[in-house]
């Protein structure tokens, strides 16, 4: 195994810094700094920058976060160190965590606490701390008990490349998978941005996992929740005809994975096991983020089509809202976006009420802000907003593959065999 990349040696010695007045001495050399040294920015560092994950397997693959605010504070940067490398690698099988701090000199006083920070997001007394050597023998003979979650757990399953991949739902107290989340948890703070930790003993989180089947690396996860959803004193009466709402609440494909597919399978797995429960409502996501709403998009618009929804939406004449509302309780998606697909439809279909369609649904949306504007500007601001959403619609019904033939599909498809048209 080849581990250089992360940890390789520190050229630099350890360097104790004393403050004087005009000139500085740098503790075990004979260098003389200058005052131009004690300037803050040379001892602050960004957090983006200075921290380095790294996947391990038979080869290191090193990246970067995109958000360390939740550990290192609103600013992402840190102070009192210079030439800081934080190394935070997990092996990609067992997620074993190891931490190894690197800096070329450090303040006596003021510095950040750059490893409490980290760790106290790191599952406690789980971290190897600078021993590599420990590190790859804790993570080998973990390995050699290692399994995948329980075979009832599994609910889909495809091949990627010639890969064979699996998703498998557990809730979050399950002992089959607790420890890999508290380990790999630090993803969704790093990755997502507003995510913070669940709470790990609610039951109603269940986690979505998608794992190599051949190398049992977790590739990616989803938290989700199910909320409660009142549908009238007929069925709150019957505990057993309770209904929910699933929430998508934190989604990630881990860096290395990303843009090879397997968001797009991970979405359309959950999807597919939520159209066959019948106590799910309706799927709802938290916050999503434009690379989400573009994934979600695609693939809501690509089961409308091979559900054969396309022909269903009428190409003259207004589209009802009670049509959309029948419709969308049948495909569980949420009311916005449901209208934004059918939108996305009749502009597909080139249905001349497309541009009305849409700007009474903005009217609606905006009218408080829209009421009191005199009408040509009204007529205006409708206008721009309109052009602005056709042209992203176009971009994202230009990226679907609208090729398969649905009767192909229907076979291929469970929502499909679900969802009569
Ligand atoms: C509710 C929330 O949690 S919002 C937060 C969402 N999560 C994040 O932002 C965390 C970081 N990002 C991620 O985890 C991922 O990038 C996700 C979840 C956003 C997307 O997952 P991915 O696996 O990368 O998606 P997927 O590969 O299916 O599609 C992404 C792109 O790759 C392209 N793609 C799909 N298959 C392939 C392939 N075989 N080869 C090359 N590109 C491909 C898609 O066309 C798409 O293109 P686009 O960038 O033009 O849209």
């Amino acid at each position: 195994m080849i581990f250089n990349p992360i940890i390789g040696s520190n050229k630099y010695p350890y360097m104790k810094i004393t403050m004087m007045n005009a000139n500085a001495v740098v503790a075990g050399s004979n260098d003389t700094m200058s005052i131009a040294d004690f300037q803050p920015a040379i001892w602050t560092s960004s957090s983006n920058s200075a921290l380095k994950i790294s996947l391990v397997s038979d080869n290191a693959i090193q990246f970067s976060p995109v958000f360390t605010y939740p550990i290192y504070g609103d600013s992402e940067q840190i102070y009192g160190y210079q030439d800081l490398v934080i190394h935070l690698a997990f092996d990609s099988v067992t997620f074993k965590p190891f931490v190894n701090v690197k800096y070329s000199a450090k303040l006596d006083e003021g510095r950040d606490d750059v490893e409490g920070r980290l760790l106290s997001f790191l599952p406690k007394d789980d971290v190897v701390l600078k021993d590599e050597a420990k590190w790859v023998d804790c993570f080998q003979k973990e390995q050699e008990t290692y399994k995948l979650p329980p075979q009832d757990c599994l609910i889909d399953e495809y091949l990627l490349d010639g890969e064979a991949f699996a998703v498998y739902r557990t809730k979050v107290t399950d002992p089959s998978t607790k420890e890999l989340h508290r380990r790999i948890q630090i993803f969704s703070l790093l990755f997502i941005e507003a995510a913070s930790y669940i709470d790990q003993d609610d039951p109603n989180w269940e986690i979505f996992w998608l794992f190599s089947k051949d190398h049992k690396q977790c590739i990616g996860y989803v938290t989700t929740y199910k909320l409660w959803h009142y549908t009238g004193s007929a069925s709150f009466d019957q505990p057993e005809n309770i209904k929910y709402r699933a929430r998508i609440s934190q989604f990630i494909i881990l860096p290395p994975y990303q843009g090879k597919g397997h968001g797009s399978h991970l979405y359309e797995a959950l999807f597919s096991h939520w159209i066959k429960d019948d106590s799910v409502t309706e799927v709802t996501v938290e916050d999503p983020n434009e690379n989400f709403d573009d994934l979600r998009d695609r693939k809501d618009l690509q089961r409308l089509y091979e559900n054969r929804f396309f022909n269903q939406v009428a190409k003259d004449g207004e589209v009802s809202q009670e049509w959309i509302e029948s419709n969308r309780m049948r495909y569980k998606i949420e009311k916005r976006q449901f209208n934004r697909l059918v939108e996305m439809i009749m502009m597909h279909n080139n249905s001349p009420q497309f541009r009305l369609q849409v700007k009474r649904r903005l009217y609606i949306k905006n009218y408080d802000s829209l009421i009191d504007m005199p009408e040509s500007e009204r007529k205006d601001a409708l206008q721009k907003s309109f052009l602005l959403l056709a042209d992203d619609y176009k971009r994202i019904v230009a990226k679907c593959k609208f090729s398969k033939r649905a009767t192909e599909s229907d076979n291929q498809n469970p929502c499909a065999k679900k969802i009569k048209g």
